[in-house]
């Protein structure tokens, strides 16, 4: 028999399900059981507006919610249906399951320290890039394992769509999710037949923009220094940017990897005047898709050149704080060990990213 306090939140989750007939413009409850514990998380969305999103995990042993008893929880749901729903529930803590052997019994220790589990204090970032794949049922499949699955509050998710299928993808994928372009344009608006520009990203919901993509750079033959005007625009039109590099199997079997990945980084550097909204992918083109992964070691050896780079080039603050992803055939197998090293930052994954495994990736840290 559940305790009464979990009663009463099923209670509050069944009324957001019955609301939502009334209000199309909310949407979401869920409640999904755990290993250990329970999580309970509570979406209120307001599609393209404000969104609000609260969720944690509960400890069965606890009358609390993190901290937050059953009546706050209560309290802010009820101001967000009168329209006065201010708060929005950080994430302050951090639940740790620990099992003690013979005790049969688990702890839960709160904290307010969001990155405790990544010493360096940059939050993990998992990309999911679907190039262009999916159609309207499989993106909703796709949507539904993520709105199902418990994902590591402490990793921040972004899915990069392709753009027609953007704005579906945004009202179907959790709100946390950030939401990518896997391209846009180096202005505004205009006569560009084909190309969308970072507003009109920015428009339909998107928060990010993926540029410099080893596919856009050999198939469409991008240039360094176009995919740097576009980074730059798109951060001055207040997209956030994946950027990414990475070196050929010629270019690696030559010995030339630093240098490839200095020259493109140069670019970027040439034009962003602000690296806080970057995150930079370190895709090498011969993992890409070809199940032959980086090994880990591989991958941190240019990392930390990548990090020693910004150090001296960009400013120590830049290198300490900036992300940087490892992409290239990272699957549930290897992501793992990959997110142990020290200077890989989280990842942004094709294939494995339109598969359920995507959730195992993105809870690599755990
Ligand atoms: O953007 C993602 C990369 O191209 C990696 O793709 P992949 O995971 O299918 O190798």
């Amino acid at each position: 028999m559940s305790p009464n306090w979990i009663l009463k939140l099923e209670k509050i989750v069944e009324d957001l399900a019955l609301r939502r007939l009334a209000m199309k413009s909310l949407q979401t409850t869920l409640i999904h059981k755990v290993n250990f514990g329970r999580v309970i998380s509570i979406t209120l969305r307001q599609p393209l507006k404000n969104q609000y999103h609260w969720s944690t995990t509960m400890d069965m042993n606890q009358p609390t919610v993190g901290g937050l008893t059953v009546d706050v929880v209560k309290g802010v749901v009820s101001q967000a249906f009168l329209g006065k729903f201010t708060a929005v529930f950080p994430k302050l803590f951090k639940c740790q399951w620990k099992t003690y052997e013979g005790q049969k019994k688990f702890y839960a220790n709160f904290s307010t320290d969001c990155n405790e589990s990544n010493m360096s204090g940059r939050k993990f970032c998992v990309g999911g890039n679907w190039k262009m794949n999916g159609d309207q049922k499989s993106i909703a499949d796709i949507c539904k394992t993520l709105s199902s699955a418990p994902l590591d509050p402490n990793t921040e998710v972004v899915i990069g769509c392709p753009a027609i299928y953007l704005m579906y993808a945004r009202n179907l994928l959790p709100c946390e999710v950030g939401l990518a372009g896997q391209n846009a344009y180096k202005v505004e608006k205009g006569a560009f037949t084909g190309e969308i520009s970072p507003a009109m990203l920015k428009d339909i919901g998107a928060d990010w923009v993926i540029l410099g993509h080893s596919e856009r750079r050999a198939i469409f033959k991008e240039s360094d220094e176009l995919i740097a005007e576009k980074a730059q625009h798109a951060l001055d039109q207040g997209l956030k940017v994946i950027a990414c590099i990475g070196e050929t199997l010629e270019e690696r079997e030559a010995g030339k990897t630093n240098e490839v990945v200095a020259r493109q980084m140069c670019a970027y550097a040439q034009k962003i005047k602000d690296w806080q909204n970057v995150v930079v992918a370190y895709e090498p083109v011969w993992a890409i898709g070809t199940g032959k992964t980086a090994t880990p070691d591989q991958a941190q050896e240019v990392h930390a050149f990548l990090r020693q780079w910004l150090s001296d080039n960009i400013s120590k603050d830049v290198s300490a704080s900036l992300r940087i992803q490892y992409g290239g055939s990272v699957t549930a197998a290897n992501a793992k060990e990959l997110a142990k090293k020290p200077d890989i930052d989280g990842f942004l994954v094709g294939g494995a990213s339109l598969k359920p495994e995507f959730v195992e990736i993105i809870n690599a840290r755990q």
